[in-house]
């Protein structure tokens, strides 16, 4: 097996490594690796060059022993991508390493070509400074033992809208329909302002921009004539917030609209773009898929039964790369000074660390990170680096990892954990990759 890292390319470029497919043979088997249709050349250069401003680093794995009538050894048997994006971890943004695009051909599995991608691949990671990395997992299973943790989640919404959606609240700002093709400038900016103020939120990668502009479509790269936009301005006419949405057609079950991507920088704005979407006569159910598990809606409608809440799961995962740098990012709740204890399979983080909070600005001290637990750690806490992930955000208090059996301590060292790391709220991201 050979493991290739490149940027990916036009084939003109591509031609320099002996293999001007490369990019193009690198999406389709990826695009394989999901049962998807291959892409031909034109769509194929698109992709490429969404992927370049991304800055993605493509990783292929080579079979050199194929043979015929199989797939040619230029064909690569695995895929896997990463590139660098911001993560709010409640109290700044920090790069993280975004992991995308696993796959490893049926004929090639379980032979630990997914684990020699991801270990080499973190290992750099983490010479290069990166504090976290981060990926959408395709099943539940998969990724713990790399160190991931659930990090947030999200749950669909089925809105009832007959008769159209009345709220607590009344009226404010304004709410104009758009082209979608319009949206060009303003879907970074509302963004970029939804990012700054959530936590758990990570920055967004091109296709995002593609798609809300109806550039793509939802499931290929052909412009989106069904696409339909609207935003929503403050009494100051400052733009807060826009939604994209589709027509589900009156083939549907019932005539329902589905949203593709509603971002809101304002609590206002996320209200005033439901109301938006209520206000559609004919239209029974507006389907979303992206509600924060702490989702305020139910809160504005006058009966919050309007709301059928289903399928909630997780969304991102994290895997913290480096625990001085990463606690060093977040802030605290209370002050307090707590030793953990790390297990890492991956020997990434494996040690015990000192962490001292005043005034919400963590310090960390490594106390040792090979040998014996420094004595400290007898008065402290022990857990994998995966449930230490998944504590960073938020997602899960400490006492459900103590129930868990998979954080052990003192009931001392457990309640200073509680005192430090059990915050308010949920963290929430809106960005799949
Ligand atoms: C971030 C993303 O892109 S998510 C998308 C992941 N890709 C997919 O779901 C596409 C379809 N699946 C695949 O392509 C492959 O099965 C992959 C990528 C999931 C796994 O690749 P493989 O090369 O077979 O994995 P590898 O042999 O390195 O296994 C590593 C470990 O994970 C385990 N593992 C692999 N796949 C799975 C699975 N689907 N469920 C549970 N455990 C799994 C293996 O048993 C092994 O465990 P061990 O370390 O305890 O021995």
């Amino acid at each position: 097996m050979r493991l290739e890292r490149f940027t990916p390319s036009t084939p003109e470029g591509d031609a320099a490594s002996g293999h001007p497919a490369r990019t193009l043979d690198w999406l389709n088997a990826a695009r394989r690796g999901f049962y998807d249709k291959p892409l031909t050349e034109k769509e194929a250069a698109a992709i490429a060059g969404s992927y370049q401003a991304d800055g993605r680093e493509l990783t292929a794995v080579y079979d050199d022993a194929a043979v015929a009538p199989g797939l040619g050894a230029e064909i690569p048997v695995a895929t896997y991508a990463s590139f660098t994006r911001s993560l709010n971890t409640g109290a700044r943004l920090i790069d993280a390493h975004l992991v995308t695009m696993v796959t490893v051909r049926p004929t090639h599995r379980r032979r630990g070509i997914l684990s020699r991608m991801i270990t080499a691949d973190l290992a750099q990671a983490k010479e290069r400074g990166l504090f976290v990395a981060a990926l959408h997992a395709s099943e539940g299973g998969i990724y713990g033992r790399f160190g991931f943790g659930r990090a947030t989640e999200a749950q669909d919404y089925a809105v009832d809208v007959r008769g159209g959606l009345p709220m607590h609240a009344p009226v404010a700002g304004s709410v104009v329909q758009v082209q979608p093709a319009r949206l060009g400038e303003l879907i970074p900016e509302v963004f970029s302002r939804f990012h700054a103020a959530t936590r758990g939120s990570v920055d967004r990668q091109r296709g995002y921009l593609m798609r809300g502009t109806g550039a793509w479509s939802d499931d290929g790269f052909e412009p989106d004539t069904a696409l339909r936009a609207a935003v929503f301005h403050d009494a100051a006419g400052t733009a807060q917030g826009y939604v994209t949405y589709v027509f589900d057609g009156w083939d549907a079950k019932v005539p329902a609209l589905s949203v593709r991507d509603l971002v809101a920088a304002t609590a206002q704005a996320y209200r005033e773009l439901w109301r938006f979407l209520g206000d559609h006569d004919l239209i029974e159910t507006v389907n979303y898929h992206q509600a924060s598990v702490a989702d305020p809606l139910p809160w504005f409608l006058s009966d919050a039964r309007r709301v059928s809440a289903s399928g909630r799961g997780d969304r991102l995962w994290l895997r913290i790369l480096d625990v001085p740098g990463a606690l060093g990012a977040r802030s605290y709740v209370r002050d307090g000074t707590l030793v953990l204890t790390v297990r890492d399979r991956l020997s990434l983080t494996t040690g015990s660390y000192r962490l001292q909070a005043s005034g919400g600005v963590g310090t960390i001290t490594t106390l040792t990170s090979a040998g014996p637990p420094s004595a400290e750690a007898a008065d402290g806490i022990e857990l994998d680096i995966a449930d230490l992930s998944s504590l960073y955000l938020g997602s899960v208090r400490v006492a459900d990892l103590l129930a868990a059996g998979r954080l052990a301590g003192s009931p001392a060292a457990a309640a200073r954990a509680v005192a430090l790391f059990d915050g308010p709220g949920a963290p929430y991201c809106i960005t799949g990759f």
